[in-house]
């Protein structure tokens, strides 16, 4: 939360659960060879993950990668079909009754009472825990004044997902599931949920949370899985995925269909080109500054015109495609 903002949380946040335990801390979350199939679909297959507490950590995957699955098992609406799910220590389906006073959930589309307003709704998940946040509090943090008469059906699709998010974290839980956060939200609404994300966090919450948002995941997330397929292709804070230990690479892109293996021959050192999508290069090994003049040397003579070449930070996106060779949005 940035210093001065006029949104800034100023209430406690702390979970009065969070000191620890004798036992140790478990993990906030540990998946250990999840399997989770519909009929002939494997939605998670073979899903392994450790969450340490009082992290935030990204499920970052396409539409239908397994993340709402994922994080449905955690929160206890389903078992798995193999593997083991504990989530505080716990088992979210054996022990329900225990896990749920300690977590908070905001689902995808609300999972609210139509009829009931805002307002009551809030006060009602609030009346449910000992040591509820101030509903006026957090009504105010998400600019939801104007809304609190309104039933929850007209309510607009932002205002829903704030609302969402406030029955969520309002009992003070230990660890929040938030799914896909800020689907449909505005840039500034996003921001508000955003910096409150970043309160919790450094309140000691635990927070597991889905998108499919690269920035999201870079903003918020102390560490990253990148899901595909309901699998883990790859996970690090979003530095160690970006730079790849410090590393840049080249991308660029130009026609399609260049000869990757010729353009590889004319780079110094063992340097692989690959076209993980049309039109898109990546160059394996560090960028240098020989390696740059032997590409673009290779189009001199070959008169390819580059549309763009890089030696950035590559983006999450970047790793998606080479791990993949597809879309994130796909
Ligand atoms: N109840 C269900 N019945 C049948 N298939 C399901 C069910 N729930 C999920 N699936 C399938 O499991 C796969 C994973 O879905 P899931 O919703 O977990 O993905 P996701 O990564 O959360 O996607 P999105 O970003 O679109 O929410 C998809 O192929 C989906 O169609």
């Amino acid at each position: 939360m940035k210093p001065g903002s006029p949104t800034a949380p100023s209430a406690p946040l702390r979970s009065r659960d969070s000191a620890p335990r004798p036992e140790g801390p478990a993990p906030a979350v540990e998946l250990s060879g999840v399997v989770r199939k519909f009929g002939t679909v494997t939605a998670v297959d073979g899903l392994d993950l450790t969450m340490d507490p009082g992290t935030v950590l990204a499920l970052l995957g396409p539409n239908g990668a397994g993340k709402t699955t994922t994080v449905e098992m955690c929160e206890g609406f389903a078992g798995p079909d193999a593997g083991t799910v504990r989530v505080l220590g716990l088992d979210p389906v054996r022990d329900a009754a225990r896990l749920k006073p300690r977590i908070g959930v905001m689902l995808q589309g609300g999972g609210a009472y139509p009829g009931a307003r805002a307002g009551e709704m809030l006060h009602l998940v609030a009346s449910y825990s000992a040591h509820p946040l101030d509903p006026r509090w957090l009504v105010s943090v998400l600019g939801l004044e104007n809304s609190l008469r309104t039933p929850y059906r007209r309510l607009s699709g932002g205002q829903q997902q704030r609302l969402a998010l406030a029955c969520a974290i309002v009992g003070r839980p230990e660890l929040v599931f938030l799914d896909e956060p800020t689907a449909g939200l505005d840039a500034q609404a996003r921001n508000v949920v955003w910096e409150l994300v970043d309160a919790l966090r450094r309140d000691g919450v635990s927070i597991l949370l889905t998108t499919h948002l690269m920035d999201e995941a870079e903003q918020l997330a102390d560490r990253v899985v990148i899901v595909d397929h309901g699998r883990a292709v790859a996970s690090g804070s979003p530095t160690e995925l970006t730079t790849g230990a410090g590393r840049r690479r080249i991308t660029f892109t130009a026609p399609p269909r260049l000869d990757v293996a010729a353009i590889g021959a004319c780079l110094p050192g063992d340097a692989r080109v690959a076209e993980p999508a049309p039109g898109r290069y990546t160059v394996s090994g560090e960028a240098t500054p020989r390696v740059v003049a032997a590409l673009t040397g290779w189009c001199v003579d070959n008169d390819v015109l580059l549309a763009g070449l890089s030696t950035a930070k590559r983006s999450l996106e970047d790793v998606f495609l080479e791990l993949t060779g597809r879309e994130l949005r796909a």
